[in-house]
Parts: C-alpha cells; sequence; structure tokens
C-alpha cells in the first residue's frame, strides 16, 4: 500500500513509501474489530495462516478461534519501514531507479509507526481495538500508544521495556559492525553483486545467543558433538569438528541469510536502539502517564536474559493505573514471546478479547 512521502524523525525524507502488510479476517461496519500486529525484528507480515498455507509466527495466538479470533476480529500485519517483507527499504529503488543501499536514511519506531497510521487510514480505521506486539514489535505497539493514543484503545507490549538499554544497544552494535565490516558490504551498496552473508551470520549468531538462555543450550546441546563430527579433533583449531551448538548456531545463521537483507537487517537494529518512549517527551512517567485512554497489556519471559522482566516491570510502574505484568514461564529465553505465546490466552482474552 502506498503511503506517500515521509519526512523521518532524524532527518531524512522518503519520497514514497510502501507498506507490505497482510490481513485476516472482515472489518465490520463500524470499523471497530481492527487489531494490529506488529512484527519483530526480523518477523515478516506473516502471523498467522491465511490465505496461503505457509505456517505464521503466532499461529497460537491469531486464527480461527485462536486468542484473536479472525472469525470476529480484522488482524492488520505492517512490515516496518526499511523492512524487506515488502514495505520500501534499502533494497527498493530509490528515484533514480538504482537500489537506495547506503543512501537510505535513519528510520526510527516512531517514523514506522507514523507510516503505519497512514495504512490504518487507507483501510478506514480509525480506531484500534488492540495493538500488539513483542520485542521490537512491543516497542512499536508502545510507540502506537504513546503517538497516537485516540487510535489505540489497547495495547500489548510483550518483551520489550520502555527504551533500549546500553547492554541492548552494545549487542546491536556488535551485529552492526559484523556485517558492515564483510568485505562483500561494500559500503551497503552490494547489490548486484554477492551479500555480506558472512556479516549477517555472525550478526544473527550474537542475536540467537541471546533470543535463548544459558540452561536451554546447556539442556538442549550440552558438549555433545554434532552427528559425525569431531570437535575434540584435528592439529589446528580451525581443523576440528562442531559441537552440536555450533551447528545449531551455524543453521540459524543460514536460515536467516537465506530470507533476510544485510541493510534491512542494520537498518531495524539500528531503529529498535533509537526506541526510546521519553525521546522529547519528558520523563517516562510525563510519557507514559497521561496515556488513559489506553488499556494496558505488558507480558515478560522469565528467562529472558535480554529484554529482562524487571524492564517490563518499570514500564508497567510508568503507566497510568495498575498494570499487572503477566509472565510467560519458560527455559528458553527472549524467544518465549514467540514459542510460548499461548501461555498468555486466558489472561489476554479476558482483558483485551472477551469472547461474545
Ligand atoms: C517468511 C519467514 O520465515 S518470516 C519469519 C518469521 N519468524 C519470526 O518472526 C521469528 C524468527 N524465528 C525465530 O526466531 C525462531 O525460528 C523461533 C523462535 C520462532 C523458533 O524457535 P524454535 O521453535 O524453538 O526452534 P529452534 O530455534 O530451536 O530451531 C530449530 C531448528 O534448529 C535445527 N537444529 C536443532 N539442532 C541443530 C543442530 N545441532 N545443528 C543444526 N541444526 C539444528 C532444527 O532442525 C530446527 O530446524 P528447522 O527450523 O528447519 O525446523
Ligand atoms: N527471534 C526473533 C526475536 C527478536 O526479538 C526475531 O528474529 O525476530
Amino acid at each position: 500500500m502506498p503511503v506517500g512521502a515521509l519526512q523521518l524523525e532524524a532527518g531524512g525524507y522518503l519520497p514514497e513509501v510502501v507498506l507490505g502488510y497482510e490481513t485476516w479476517g472482515t472489518l465490520n461496519a463500524d470499523a471497530s474489530n481492527a487489531v494490529l500486529i506488529e512484527h519483530a525484528l526480523t518477523g515478516s507480515t506473516h502471523v498467522a495462516r491465511g490465505a496461503s498455507d505457509e505456517d505464521g509466527w503466532w499461529d497460537d495466538l491469531v486464527g480461527p478461534g485462536a486468542t484473536i479470533d479472525t472469525e470476529r476480529y480484522f488482524v492488520v500485519a505492517a512490515n516496518m519501514v526499511g523492512g524487506c517483507y515488502g514495505s520500501t527499504g534499502p533494497a527498493s529503488p530509490a528515484p533514480d531507479g538504482s537500489p537506495w543501499g547506503s543512501r537510505f536514511p535513519f528510520v526510527t519506531i516512531r517514523d514506522s509507526v507514523r507510516a503505519e497510521a497512514r495504512l490504518a487510514d487507507a483501510l478506514g480505521i480509525r480506531r484500534w481495538h488492540a495493538v500488539l506486539g513483542g520485542s521490537m514489535g512491543g516497542a512499536r505497539a508502545l510507540e502506537w500508544a504513546a503517538t497516537f493514543p485516540e487510535r489505540t484503545a489497547r495495547c500489548a507490549v510483550m518483551a520489550c521495556g520502555a527504551a533500549s538499554t546500553a547492554e541492548q544497544i552494545a549487542f546491536a552494535q556488535a551485529q552492526v559492525a559484523a556485517i558492515r565490516l564483510d568485505p562483500h558490504f561494500a559500503g551497503g551498496d552490494y547489490y548486484g553483486g554477492p551479500a555480506p552473508e558472512a556479516g549477517l551470520g555472525i550478526a544473527r549468531r550474537i542475536a540467537h545467543i541471546n533470543y535463548r538462555s544459558e540452561p536451554e543450550l546447556e539442556y538442549r546441546f550440552g558438549r555433545s558433538a554434532q552427528a559425525e563430527e569431531q570437535p575434540f579433533g584435528g592439529i589446528t583449531p580451525s581443523a576440528r569438528g562442531r559441537y552440536a551448538v555450533e551447528s545449531y548456531l551455524d543453521y540459524q545463521a543460514e536460515k536467516l541469510v537465506s530470507r533476510f537483507d544485510a541493510n534491512s537487517y542494520i537498518l531495524l537494529t539500528e531503529a529498535l536502539v533509537s526506541h526510546d518512549i521519553s525521546r522529547g517527551r519528558g520523563s517516562l512517567e510525563q510519557s507514559l502517564g497521561g496515556l488513559e485512554e489506553t488499556e494496558f497489556f505488558i507480558a515478560a519471559v522469565d528467562s529472558d536474559r535480554l529484554y529482562f522482566p524487571e524492564q517490563s516491570r518499570q514500564l508497567a510502574e510508568a503507566l497510568p493505573g495498575s498494570v499487572k505484568v503477566h509472565t510467560i514461564e519458560t527455559p528458553l529465553g527472549h524467544d518465549g514471546f514467540l514459542t510460548d505465546v499461548h501461555q498468555l490466552h486466558d489472561d489476554l482474552t479476558q482483558a483485551f478479547f472477551p469472547h461474545a
């Protein structure tokens, strides 16, 4: 969906922005049943099975008869500005016809939300019944409530705090550096040549370790050798075989490299680094304390070592009224907001999606 030109928060300008999106269900006559779902860093618009039978990343939450019942709600998922799942991003053609590449401007979470508001206008949605997301999707959902409180009746923020922390920024920096230092990166203008796959793969490895937990990795892999490999062997370190956990990380890296653009990865990572709900709005309490029009649902993953539950508690405390932090209990870590979201079914149903 074309949403026009965007003057960006940090000063850049995009003359024509297209947002990739998917929908499920039917918008009702007074457009009161619309739900926006915001994807995380490398997520796509494919939240749930729909027209295509391909698995979605939140099938447990969205679908016919699910927590967000697509027979009752009209669900929309939009790709972030700068992403590589249908929205204008660095691989898209600039006005001169060549890919934007290194010229693509810095985009913030707030910029994307402003573009998404235009998508809502075009779809005839004045006010969302609810906006939900986890991780970067949670940052986007929270930004919706802060930027457009009158358009956000309910807001669910999972596995995300009010601002990116020093440690989150630090991990992001290491990932971005890995991509930029790949000889194929070419300053971001690699389209038409080999892509910086090694750098993107390293970035994913760093990220993925943080998306899981130490006990999970220990339990699943321990010191086991990958099948038919000998991790303790080979006269030089580079000649040795892999531990199973190394093979697992290699696989996660390959999987991401096969579906994601490195420039988009940098862009979205930097957008998440910019996440700070208070920027330009005063203190945290000044930024969030007045959001009386919106009902909030905050959730954390108990074993999350990237977006700590304490950060969700601080966010909840800054919101008006008494907002509970719901807990997803899993040894898995941050990815629990994807793998174990079904645990929120009862609480979310009661809070936001009561069955008639
Ligand atoms: C079009 C799109 O795909 S859009 C993307 C949508 N996805 C998202 O938005 C989130 C991105 N996805 C993710 O982060 C993850 O895939 C999750 C969190 C959803 C899934 O996590 P889990 O179900 O716990 O899977 P996990 O991370 O353990 O990985 C399992 C994979 O590792 C592989 N694996 C396990 N052990 C090893 C090993 N020793 N060596 C190599 N591979 C291994 C498995 O075979 C499995 O492969 P598969 O994914 O092809 O089935
Ligand atoms: N595994 C998720 C986690 C990000 O928070 C992703 O890749 O988007």
